[in-house]
């Protein structure tokens, strides 16, 4: 089917997907372990498994299969593509259920112009799935349901293995001892291109002098190589039990597994709510609890990290203002520790307005300036032409939207792509005009830590 043959995607989306339908059958179960869940699909599953746990923990979803895809691989108009779909989708549902929505997971890149060759082999412009099999744990009960999406007119044998392996699969989680996960052993750890990246940052500085950019965020990377290859649930087990405070986010593309712990939340909607983040300006945790207070107090004071942040405050709420009604954003920032490092953080609030959807401010806000830059296409250019990498789907929305519209994405940041037995690290920093490359180097190997940590490759003295 070609899309240009239709006058709109919305029309073209709805004539995709008329002869589907979309069962969805939920059940509820004891509670289990997440983990547990993840690990009893290695062998069926590997793949086509996706994991997400909010910050506060009050939301975990684990998906085994799919039953169904929504990829994209246009430069321009993959937002509109994916939320199209999705609502088609929605639309040839069979069976409701009131308490669990069957859900949509996945992720966008962060740059489609960025055309440089990388290690990102299986990951599309976007790619999103519906599982098979779905696992929710929220507000202390547990739910999995069976999602089919089919053009198939009989479905009953189908349905009836279905349910076979998802008892197979609870059976599985809630009995079976889990393996006793291991840090990795790690073999060589590389600082990709680094002298390229200062260079990169005395240039971007530069550039903010000259006033053709106000913001801009310059990344980069590093590699691990262990001795043997790191299996996802290990990967995800490891960031759980060091990064407690965080979102946590895995999504495997074939043989690559995409994940992190990130503090940031980009949007959340429930319920017509809906929440953004502003996070932006770093420092370190302290050592001990005075030198610790010592610098989130200057963190708060310092006129560089200020700034930084700022552009995001403002950005956001721009952006709110067009899609929400009655926000609310604090004059000024909080502080958010978490384990490795110190950010300022400013929420904001709105009631979402009738005719705008999550999907329509995740297109306006990434990136934001704590990613992009300000202005947000003259960053985008600049980071194009001057960062040496090209990110993939770090710094970018990862997150779900279930059946009525509600769901949560965060950025990628504090993350790493696994590819067997090696895996790629990646941090960032916002330059403004008083940036150093030095300070920025330095504020790289802080956000490093969280997954240099899980994956073993911390140095004896930098623990
Ligand atoms: C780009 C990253 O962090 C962003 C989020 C919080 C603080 C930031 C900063 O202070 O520079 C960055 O804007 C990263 O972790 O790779
Ligand atoms: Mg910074």
């Amino acid at each position: 089917m070609n899309p240009q043959q239709y006058s709109s995607i919305e029309q073209y989306a709805d004539t995709r997907y008329s002869a589907y339908r979309f069962y969805t059958e939920t059940i509820e179960v004891s509670r289990m372990s997440a983990l547990a869940f993840f690990e009893a699909g290695e062998k069926q599953y590997k793949g086509k498994r996706m994991f997400w746990q909010n910050r506060e923990k009050t939301f975990t979803l684990v998906g085994l299969g799919h039953a169904h895809v929504l990829a994209s691989s246009v430069q321009q108009g993959r937002f509109e593509e994916i939320k199209h779909k999705w609502e088609s989708l929605c639309k040839q549902i069979v069976n409701e259920e009131p308490d669990v929505e069957p859900i949509l997971f996945g992720g966008f890149s962060f740059d489609p112009l960025n055309e440089l060759e990388s290690e990102w082999t299986h990951f599309p412009e976007a790619y999103f799935a519906v599982p098979s099999f779905q696992l929710v744990i929220k507000d202390d009960q547990a739910y999995v349901s069976i999602n089919l999406i089919t053009a198939e007119k009989e479905t009953f044998n189908q349905f009836e293995l279905m349910r076979k392996e998802r008892d197979r699969l609870i059976h599985a989680a809630q009995v079976l001892e889990l393996p006793k996960y291991q840090k990795p052993l790690v073999m060589g750890r590389t600082e990709i291109k680094k002298e390229q990246y200062l260079d990169s940052i005395d240039k971007v500085t530069a550039i903010i002098k000259a006033e053709q950019a106000e913001k801009v965020v310059i990344a980069r990377s590093l590699k691990l190589n262990f001795e043997e290859p790191l299996s996802a649930s290990s990967a995800l087990y490891q960031v759980s039990e060091e990064q407690p405070e965080s979102f946590l986010f895995g999504m495997e593309a074939e043989t690559q597994f995409f994940f992190g712990a990130t503090p940031e939340r980009l949007v959340k909607v429930k319920e017509s709510q809906a929440l953004s983040t502003c996070l932006a300006g770093s420092t370190p945790r302290g050592k001990t609890m005075e030198k610790d207070m010592e610098l989130g107090e200057a963190l708060l004071n310092d006129k560089k990290n200020r700034s930084e942040h700022q552009y995001v405050v403002d950005m956001i709420s721009e952006v709110f203002n067009g899609h929400t009604s009655r926000l609310t954003v604090p004059n000024v920032p909080k502080l958010m520790k978490i384990r490795d490092i110190q950010h300022l953080h400013t929420p904001v609030e709105g009631e979402l307005n009738s005719g705008s959807t999550l999907f329509d401010l995740v297109r306006d806000l990434h990136p934001t300036p704590a990613l992009g830059g300000e202005p947000k296409q003259e960053a985008l250019d600049i980071i194009r032409e001057y960062e040496t990498m090209n990110r993939g789907y770090y710094a970018a929305p990862v997150g779900w939207i279930d059946a009525k519209g509600d769901g949560e994405f965060a950025v990628a940041i504090r993350s790493a792509l696994l590819n067997e037995k090696e895996a790629y690290l990646y941090a960032g920093g916002g330059i403004v005009e008083d940036s150093t490359p030095e300070s920025e180097y330095d504020e790289t190997w802080v956000k490093f830590r969280p997954m240099l940590r899980a994956l073993g490759g911390l140095l004896s003295d930098e623990s």
